[in-house]
């Protein structure tokens, strides 16, 4: 018998891969505030392609199309400079919000976004079902909100796990 189909539960799954998009753009803050007010721009090319090539190396051998998988990470990039563009913005409006503490990029930030990418890939592992339906964009939507919520996001960073989405489900590229 074909089995009902689960919306709630796969809304569940992509949640899983929500709360690290969300989890992964609070982690801007930190990287916005090692950079801000140091010559080390926002964007770094260099880094992004050492991030874009080691994913899709693994994504192969976790059985993902590497592709789809550096079209996530692409994504993910995006949503992150986006967030700290808009951090800088916020600090040079209001320099009282302005970070007091300047966080070590490669010590101590860089090391966080690794372990959320390891993370990420297995997500991606165990929704691929869910991505791969038809309605995988409706459950994208609450999984976000859920998201969005749970980690009592702000415009800002709401903005940025908009940004973090059109990826994620099979059929939207
Ligand atoms: O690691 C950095 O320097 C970041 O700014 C983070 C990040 C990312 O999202 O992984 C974003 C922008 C940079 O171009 C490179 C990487």
């Amino acid at each position: 018998a074909t089995p009902p189909p689960h919306t709630v539960a796969a809304a569940h799954s992509l949640t899983v891969l929500t709360d690290l998009f969300a989890e992964r753009l609070l982690v801007a803050d930190k990287v916005a505030a090692a950079k801000y007010g140091t010559d080390k721009p926002i964007d770094d090319p260099v880094r992004e392609k050492q991030i874009l090539d080691d994913v899709a190396a693994r994504a192969t051998g976790l059985g993902l199309d590497p592709d789809a998988v550096t079209a996530v990470f692409r994504d993910q990039i995006e949503a992150n400079k986006l967030v700290q563009r808009g951090l800088y913005a916020r600090w040079d409006a209001h320099p009282e919000e302005r970070p007091t503490e300047r966080p070590d990029l490669v010590k101590d930030v860089r090391p966080v976004l690794d372990r959320i990418t390891t993370q990420l890939l297995d997500a991606l592992v165990t929704t691929e079902a869910a991505r791969a339906g038809a309605s995988c964009e409706p459950r994208l939507r609450v999984a976000a909100v859920r998201s969005a919520y749970g980690h009592r996001l702000d415009g800002l960073h709401v903005e940025g796990l908009v940004r973090a989405l059109p990826s994620v489900c099979a059929t939207s590229s």
